[in-house]
């Protein structure tokens, strides 16, 4: 395993992120909001470029997932937890949050309630989370725009108030999910290099690479 920056290993939910073999950089990412947002698929999106379809299976607590992406000619190793949107599991998930170094949140944008909760979300957010954590704000499944009922200019704005960068994605079509991730880790790298002077800045990066529409995958 040695020089192979390994995909598998165990998780280790409560000791402080460790460098493994071979990966230049390991961070843990989590994947937050409501029940049923898409943040399963979108993880699955990710990882194995597919859409899961199918019946809708709410995860249960808590599971992840790795995945090596490469920046900057570093191998960095993101271990992806996909927390369970259900209210039951909230205690179980909030013991998380202060293990996690980037935080996607999504909300669907044909739901209006999963939109309206994200300022309850970012309140837990505040409360378990380390105070410097990376927060990228996703509405996801723009895919599907004849049941739309939160606007874009209403996620930018409600990004805008909260200081976090903000794309719509879609877990089906996999328009903007590897941006997510990509902009996370460069953001993280960037934080853990001792450069003086950052030249890598999230907004602007996403802001660049977003996709406007549906046009296309990333
Ligand atoms: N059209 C469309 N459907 C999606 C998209 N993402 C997810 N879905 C569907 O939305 C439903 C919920 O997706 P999940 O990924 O399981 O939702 P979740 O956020 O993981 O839900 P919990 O595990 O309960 O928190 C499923 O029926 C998916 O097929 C998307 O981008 N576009
Ligand atoms: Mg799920």
């Amino acid at each position: 395993m040695n020089g192979e920056c390994p995909e598998s290993g165990g998780p280790s939910p409560v000791t402080p992120t460790a460098t493994q073999p071979g990966c230049d950089l390991t961070f843990k990412v989590m994947l937050l909001g409501d029940s049923g947002v898409g943040k399963t698929c979108f993880l699955m999106q990710f990882r194995d470029g597919a859409f899961l379809s199918g019946a809708f299976l709410a995860t249960v607590g808590i599971d992840f997932r790795y995945k090596i992406v490469t920046v900057d000619g570093l191998k960095v190793k993101l271990q992806i937890w996909d927390t369970a949107g259900q209210e039951r599991f909230r205690s179980v998930t909030h013991a998380y949050y202060r293990d996690a170094q980037a935080l996607l949140l999504l909300y669907d944008i044909t739901s209006k309630t999963s939109f309206d909760n994200i300022r309850a979300w970012l309140t837990d957010i505040h409360e378990y989370a380390q105070k410097d954590v990376v927060i990228i704000l996703l509405g996801n499944k723009n895919d599907m725009d004849a049941a739309r009922i939160i606007e874009t200019e209403d996620g930018e704005s409600l990004a805008k108030e909260y200081g976090v960068p903000f794309m719509e994605t879609s877990a089906k079509s996999g328009v903007n999910v590897e941006l997510a991730f990509l902009a996370v880790a460069k953001e993280l790298k960037e934080r853990a290099s001792v450069k003086e002077e950052r030249s890598f800045q999230i907004h602007n990066y996403i802001d660049s690479k977003k996709k406007k529409d549906n046009c296309c995958a990333n």
